[in-house]
């Protein structure tokens, strides 16, 4: 296991459980404190703040959540891992809400308690933790704390470092081109070049030269012999950012370069060899653009080798805590002013916007913030929406039954979505995690499960009517 060494610290008044959970990562070589109370962590645990927290809800005195909202002050890098013996969902909510790594109900299952601590290490090895003594912010980590950031970061990791072509795909300002940076940093090429083309800000006239390099003479304004951005790239990695933007004229001659590595220069017979890897980004649908007839299939399959997607911000809330406080750290540095006071109120605040400009927009409300709060607190002034999130899929023995008519109008997609859930929330004893949850039935991830069920306001009492 990595991580090996790593400190976790439990916190439970349940002196058996306490001893199971020191038992099970002690077994994966982790160092292991435990607590009886949350008064006796804060009182005791002065010294290394730990990798992960495994934290009982129910605790005499101070409650779990309040040494969560307690450590928001002071350690906010630390991901905790709560247990709860009632699965109440409205507590994971807020716990979640309030960036809890996980949210786990007794009695647990090992397994899922071992990988929720190994991915909360892992997140926290990739700069999404820092604790105090640890350098201050830096630009270029990527920061984030739930599900949908842990697979991200899995997945970089898994196929940094291989050779194979990766197609990220998300929104604009989601971080596309944070993951292609990551990927050649964690590469064998790292040492070489990591050369970006943005491929919506070439005239379409030259995009082949640049591309590819020309010969002097080639074409009026050719003045000498100029190298392509494949051969700038040789040994290292070539990130095309807005692959979507390619014109259809150049798309087949990109595929052979891609295939067979080699390609001619502008005005030249000879062909050239290079040893690149491939990173492409869009915030296009690829497959909707392949549909459309605008982007060649065979290309589309030539990229799609590694797909990574990067969801939008509204769809991982969870991360926003944390992103916050990344940026205001980060900007106080960059804009050398003294750091402005992040509130639970503004960080609740920052939640309920619907980001439509992703991370950036976040960073630029920030960075907005911090100039006009000239220290002090930080207030945001963020439009109120009524953007929807996404909807969940419908489950899938009721989608075999019937197919959806094409007209339903939204309020009634809401009815039944709500009714689908309520029916197989019934089905689990409204359980929400583990391998036979709602979350695990529906295909989705318990803390989107979580937050739609709060959302559409269902709960276990009319669950059960
Ligand atoms: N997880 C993250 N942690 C910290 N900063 C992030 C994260 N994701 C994105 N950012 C920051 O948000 C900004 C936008 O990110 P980036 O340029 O990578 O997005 P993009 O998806 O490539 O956008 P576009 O599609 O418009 O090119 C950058 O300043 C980047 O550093």
């Amino acid at each position: 296991m990595k991580n090996v060494d790593a400190l976790v610290c439990v916190v439970d008044d349940d002196v058996s459980i306490r001893e199971s959970v020191r038992g099970l990562l002690r077994a994966e070589g982790l160092r292991v404190e435990t607590y009886g109370s949350a008064d006796d962590f804060l009182a005791r645990s002065r010294g290394e703040p730990p990798g992960c927290l495994v934290l009982d809800v129910e605790l005499p005195g101070l409650s779990g959540l309040q040494l969560q909202r307690e450590l928001f002050r002071s350690e906010p890098h630390i991901p905790i891992v709560f247990l709860t013996g009632h699965g109440d969902i409205s507590m994971s909510v807020r716990a979640i809400k309030a960036g809890a790594f996980e949210f786990l109900t007794k009695p647990f299952d090992p397994e899922e308690l071992l990988d929720a601590v190994q991915e909360s290490l892992l997140t926290r090895e990739y700069g999404g933790h820092r604790s105090k003594d640890q350098a201050s912010a830096q630009s270029n980590e990527i920061v984030g704390i739930g599900g949908a950031h842990r697979t991200l970061i899995k997945q970089i990791s898994m196929v940094a470092p291989t050779d194979s072509t990766v197609l990220i795909q998300g929104e604009t300002g989601t971080g596309k081109e944070l993951v292609a940076r990551e990927i050649h940093k964690l590469s064998r090429r790292k040492e070489h070049a990591l050369v970006r083309v943005n491929c919506a800000s070439i005239p379409k006239e030259l995009y082949e030269s640049e591309f590819f390099g020309h010969a002097r003479g080639a074409f009026t304004g050719a003045i000498k012999d100029r190298m392509g951005r494949f051969e700038a790239a040789h040994g290292g990695t070539l990130f095309l950012d807005e692959i979507g933007e390619i014109p259809l004229e150049l798309q087949s001659k990109l595929l052979r370069a891609l295939q067979e590595k080699q390609f001619e220069r502008v005005g030249e017979e000879r062909t050239r060899r290079v040893d690149v890897r491939v990173v492409v980004a869009t915030n296009r649908d690829l497959k909707a653009e392949v549909a459309g007839g605008r982007f060649r299939e065979d290309l589309y399959y030539r990229l799609d080798v590694f797909p990574v997607r990067v969801s939008p911000l509204r769809d991982r809330r969870e991360d926003i805590p944390m992103l916050a406080k990344y940026f205001v750290e980060l900007l106080a540095k960059e804009m050398k002013c003294t750091k402005p006071r992040l509130t639970e109120a503004g960080v609740i605040r920052l939640q309920e916007y619907h980001w439509p400009g992703n991370i950036r927009e976040l960073r630029n409300v920030i960075e907005r913030a911090t100039i006009l709060a000239r220290g002090k607190v930080l207030e945001f002034d963020l439009p109120t929406t009524t953007a929807e999130a996404p909807a969940l899929p419908a489950p899938r023995s009721m989608n075999q039954e019937k197919a959806e008519p094409e007209f339903m109008t939204e309020p009634e997609i809401q009815r039944r979505e709500r009714e689908n859930l309520r029916i197989v929330l019934n089905k689990t004893g409204w359980k929400v995690g583990g391998p036979s949850g709602a979350a695990e039935l529906l295909g989705v991830k318990p803390t989107t499960l979580i937050s739609r069920i709060k959302k559409m306001g269902l709960s276990r009492n009319e669950a059960t009517q």
